[in-house]
């Protein structure tokens, strides 16, 4: 986009906010936010009183109260603005969304027979074909064929990727286009609950619910209005009983100088920008709930390969044990991988090509596959003639073979061990009770991880590498990236046994995970990442989908909800700190008012009562808007634990909170005071 069409759409944002901001002033809107509802009442009541002043009495005030008026009605406005303009983004992002979520023609499939049915027919459970150049019209499930599908519309990632059945790849989206060839896709999604329909519906914030955080929070201020309202309620009588006449107007004044306007005006924009800072980030949140428990992680789970290592296992070299033959052990590898679709079994082939061994396909002619699975941590092929072939971790092939009543070649130890040792996953291959050797395959931990893992040290969190490779391999791994602990050899439901173990002992725990063997774990998890490429399973039981997926984003979306949640206790910190020191303008000033002799009172110097009392509420209207674009980025974020960053935050924006508004008060005040 030009930088002209950029700020144009930015300019449009803020017109559209501006509109919002007046439609908001509605007090069934605004009563959802009880601090500023306090003040739009005092808003009302004070421009009765500058309309009607012949009943009120205050002939001789209008140009103050007006004054007021006008200031009230501005911080009403300013607070409005503020989440109309974070909820703008998002508004932005849906309609881009909903262009492509158009209804479509879809080829369903019934009896083998080819009817044309609009996509909204569509109903879970119903077979559609799609071929090259169609639209997908729903989420579903590839049950046949193989397609390179272009997703940009969701994940804005032009570069097209490959579904097929089984496996992880067999996910599709509604809206996304095949590029090239033919699938079946088995509908998941009734009209309604596709998963355009929840980003949509998530952006737009259609579905925002007050998080646990801010309902707690929210108490907390609706409680500090209440005392201040009683406060400021019971001086009106208590001045008249002394025979000190208080204006009303005045009054309203100091209630709305000491209630907290500035958290309560910006509370929901920073929880708005918050998941927005998600959503940029192309990671979408299913609850604003999600994002702040990723705030509070201490524990996070990850997967080692494709998480910590790039996760292209690649067979690299054949290395026999006892006296096979490196042709001998290269055939069976090649028998064991022939049908089998993971990247670690395709590679097996092409290191057959690349070394030029020999491989006579008859072999397997009429065998059965038997597929990856991560229980048993081997594939392999039945043969007609009865033998068994198979490859898999040491360990599980060495029982399979013992159990056989197979003897263990006396350099398989050493040898796999070396491989293990350089970070390396070797695969045994074995034939019946024969072990005929080992596959090399290698992986590289991702560049830039042990100075993520140390960021996540530094913020308090525990991390865990959980991997079904060898404890070796693991632990060289574990100690080239930097994490805290390992569990290797584990089993899909080990992830879920370590993530109750955690949480036991009351900690928050996040994991990332694509498979439907995962998804049992991502439900368990209080932060669950889903990858966009993982199964329909996995996604519908994480709490988060990264539409890029990329398993290590997790420690970013972990660093946003700090963020998030930093932004909050810092601008509330700042809220109820500059309230204070408006207290220090606007009590004095009043008590002049009624009483001359209590100008000892006003220690901030200030011109006259009257402009004080101005000067701390225009104070009070204009921090809004000029802590909007903090509310919306964020506070500056720096790894650190939690009570390092309390206190430094109590620091800045506790006491800055305190002499901000004295001496922005103080200036404000210098040129009021030329009027009043
Ligand atoms: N295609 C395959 N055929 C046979 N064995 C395999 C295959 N892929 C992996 N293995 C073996 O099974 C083990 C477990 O693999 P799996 O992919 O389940 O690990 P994981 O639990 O996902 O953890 P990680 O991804 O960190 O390895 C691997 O360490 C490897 O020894
Ligand atoms: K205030
Ligand atoms: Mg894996």
């Amino acid at each position: 986009m030009s930088a002209n069409r950029m700020s144009a759409a930015a300019g449009d944002r803020v017109w559209h906010a501006i509109k919002e901001s007046f439609i908001k002033l509605s007090p069934l809107v605004m009563i959802r936010n009880p601090v500023m509802f306090v003040v739009e009442l005092g808003t009302v009541i004070v421009l009765l009183m500058t309309l009607f002043p012949g009943y009120f009495g205050t002939e001789d005030r209008i140009g103050f109260n007006l004054t007021v008026f006008l200031i009230l009605f501005l911080t009403v406005l300013f607070a409005n603005f503020a989440e109309a303009l974070a909820e703008g983004r998002g508004k932005a992002q849906a309609d881009s969304l909903k262009q492509s979520k158009k209804a479509v023609m879809a080829s369903k499939l019934m009896n083998g027979v080819i009817k044309v049915v609009p996509s909204t027919e569509l109903r879970k459970g119903d077979i559609v074909a799609v071929a090259q150049g169609e639209v997908i019209p729903g989420d579903g499930e590839v049950i046949g064929g193989l397609a390179s599908v272009d997703e940009s519309a969701i994940t804005g990632e032009s570069a097209p990727v490959i579904k097929e059945s089984g496996g992880d790849f067999s996910s599709v989206t509604g809206g996304t286009r095949v590029v090239s060839d033919y699938i079946e896709v088995r509908i998941t999604s009734d009209p309604g609950e596709s998963f355009i329909d929840r980003m949509i519906s998530m952006v737009e914030g259609a579905k925002r619910q007050k998080t646990p955080n801010e309902i707690a929070l929210n108490t907390l201020l609706i409680s500090l209005t209440l005392i201040f309202l009683i406060v400021v309620v019971t001086l009106g009588p208590i001045a008249s009983y002394l025979d000190i006449e208080l204006e009303i107007p005045v009054l309203i004044a100091l209630l709305v100088c000491l209630i907290p306007t500035t958290i309560g005006g910006l509370l929901s924009a920073i929880g708005i920008a918050g998941m927005d800072r998600v959503t940029q980030f192309n990671v979408l949140a299913m609850s604003g709930k999600a994002v702040e428990a990723a705030g509070d992680i201490n524990t996070m789970i990850l997967d080692k390969t494709g998480t910590i290592t790039f996760g292209n296992r690649m067979a690299s070299q054949f290395i026999p044990v006892g006296d096979v033959e490196l042709d001998a052990l290269g055939e069976w590898a090649a028998v064991s991988s022939m049908r089998d679709e993971t990247p670690e079994g395709r590679s097996v082939l092409e290191l057959m090509k690349t070394q030029g061994i020999p491989f006579h396909e008859t072999l397997a002619e009429g065998g059965v596959f038997i597929a990856f699975k991560a229980e048993t941590r081997m594939s392999g092929m039945d043969l007609s003639d009865g033998g068994r072939v198979r490859k898999g971790a040491v360990d599980a092939v060495r029982k399979w073979v013992e159990a056989q009543g197979g003897a263990i070649p006396m350099d398989l130890g050493e040898k796999s061990d070396f491989i293990a040792t350089e970070g390396g996953t070797p695969l045994a291959v074995a034939v019946d009770d024969r072990i005929y050797g080992l596959i090399y395959l290698k992986d590289t931990v991702k560049p830039g991880m042990k100075e993520r893992f140390e960021q996540l040290r530094r913020m308090g969190i525990r991390t865990i590498m959980c991997t079904g490779d060898n404890p070796l391999t693991a632990a060289t791994i574990a100690r080239e990236a930097g994490v805290d602990d390992f569990i290797a050899e584990s089993k899909p439901e080990d992830k879920i046994a370590v993530i109750r173990r955690e949480q036991a002992e009351g900690k928050l725990v996040a994991m990332t995970g694509d498979g439907t063997n995962d998804a049992p774990a991502l439900a368990q998890a209080d932060v669950g990442l889903a990858m966009n490429s993982g199964t329909t399973s996995a996604k519908e039981a994480a709490n988060m989908v990264d539409l890029d997926s990329d398993p290590s984003k997790i420690i970013e979306v972990v660093a946003i909800g700090k963020q998030l949640l930093m932004t909050r206790g810092a601008l509330t910190t700042f809220s109820i700190a500059n309230d204070v020191a408006k207290y220090f303008a606007i009590i004095p000033a009043m008590f002049m008012l009624a009483i001359p002799e209590m100008g000892a009172l006003n220690v901030m110097g200030l011109g006259s009562p009257y402009s004080a009392i101005l000067s701390a509420l225009i104070f009070n209207a204009i921090i809004i808007p000029l802590l909007i674009p903090l509310a919306m980025r964020g506070v500056a974020y720096k790894p650190m634990s939690s009570n390092k960053l309390l206190q430094r935050n109590i620091l800045i924006y506790g006491v800055g909170g305190m002499i901000v508004p004295f001496i922005g008060i103080k200036l404000i005040d210098l040129v009021v005071h030329l009027w009043v």
